[in-house]
């Protein structure tokens, strides 16, 4: 178990570039249990890169990720393409790349939202039920991080509210910290401790309300998210982060 006084990842000073392009420039973020931390960006900004680089699957051109001693990551992408000619049935899904308890893929199902369709043919899930399954894959281990990338894609309005509350269930029951890519700043607003906004560096980071005022943030999604704000003004919930009030201006 990861000591609670130490962040569950780090990273300093991360750069990463594809074929000689900066996609990824000076980024330094920390990450501690507890937290539920929204990275927003627009398309092509480093977004999944940067999930990708943080659970090790890309390899940073330079700079250092550092992650706790005990930390077990849970992830879900942003997209998995399956072989429709496959049969594979969720609790074999579940099953790979090792075996679970009957009683740990039934948990994890639940937990997901998709309670009691271990013996669904993947293939048989719509696309919303597909990437809660994704996600149920990635809370099998009990994850004391876990990692989103878009994964409200395919849930409709009152789906995607349900997929943030259970966040943070989630959240509250394991105490993990939770990173996520997200383009839908309402319910961004709603759930995140604090937002980091990347445009290849991070432009602005903070607690929500402080974001989208900052003027880096501004820039690149204008000023029409005051529905999103009354959004959140209106169902607060707790904010263990009060030290990120305002955004660091980072560039
Ligand atoms: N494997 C790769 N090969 C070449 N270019 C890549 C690769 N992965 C990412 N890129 C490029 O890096 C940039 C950032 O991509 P990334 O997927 O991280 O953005 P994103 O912010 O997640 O975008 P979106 O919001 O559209 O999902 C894009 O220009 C993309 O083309």
């Amino acid at each position: 178990m990861p000591n609670p006084q130490t962040p569950l990842i780090q990273a300093d000073s991360l750069n990463l570039r594809i074929n000689d392009n900066p996609i990824l420039q000076d980024i330094t973020l920390s990450l501690s249990a507890g937290e539920i931390v929204t990275v927003v960006g627009p398309n092509g900004s480093g977004k999944s890169t940067l999930l990708r680089a943080l659970i090790g699957a890309m390899r940073p051109t330079s700079g250092r990720i550092t992650r706790a001693s005990g930390l077990r990551l849970g992830y879900v992408p942003q997209r998995l393409h399956i072989d429709p000619t496959l049969p594979l049935s969720v609790r074999r899904f579940l099953n790979l790349p090792r075996r679970h308890s009957r009683q740990a893929i039934d948990q994890a199902l639940e937990q997901a939202g998709i309670p009691g369709r271990a013996d669904s043919a993947l293939t048989s899930l719509s696309g919303g039920q597909f990437q809660r399954a994704l996600m149920a894959r990635a809370l099998i281990d009990a994850p004391n991080l876990l990692m989103l990338d878009e994964a409200s894609q395919g849930l409709d309005q009152a789906g995607t509210a349900e997929f943030y509350r259970q966040l943070e269930h989630i959240r509250d029951r394991l105490g993990c910290g939770i990173l996520l890519v997200s383009h839908d700043l309402h319910v961004v607003m709603r759930a995140a401790d604090r937002v980091i906004c990347l445009n290849h560096h991070i432009c602005c980071q903070g607690r929500p309300e402080a974001v989208t005022a900052a003027p880096e943030y501004r820039a690149l999604f204008g000023t029409d998210d005051d529905t999103a704000l009354a959004l959140f003004r209106h169902n607060p919930h707790h904010h263990p982060h009060d030290a990120h009030t305002e955004p660091d201006h980072a560039g």
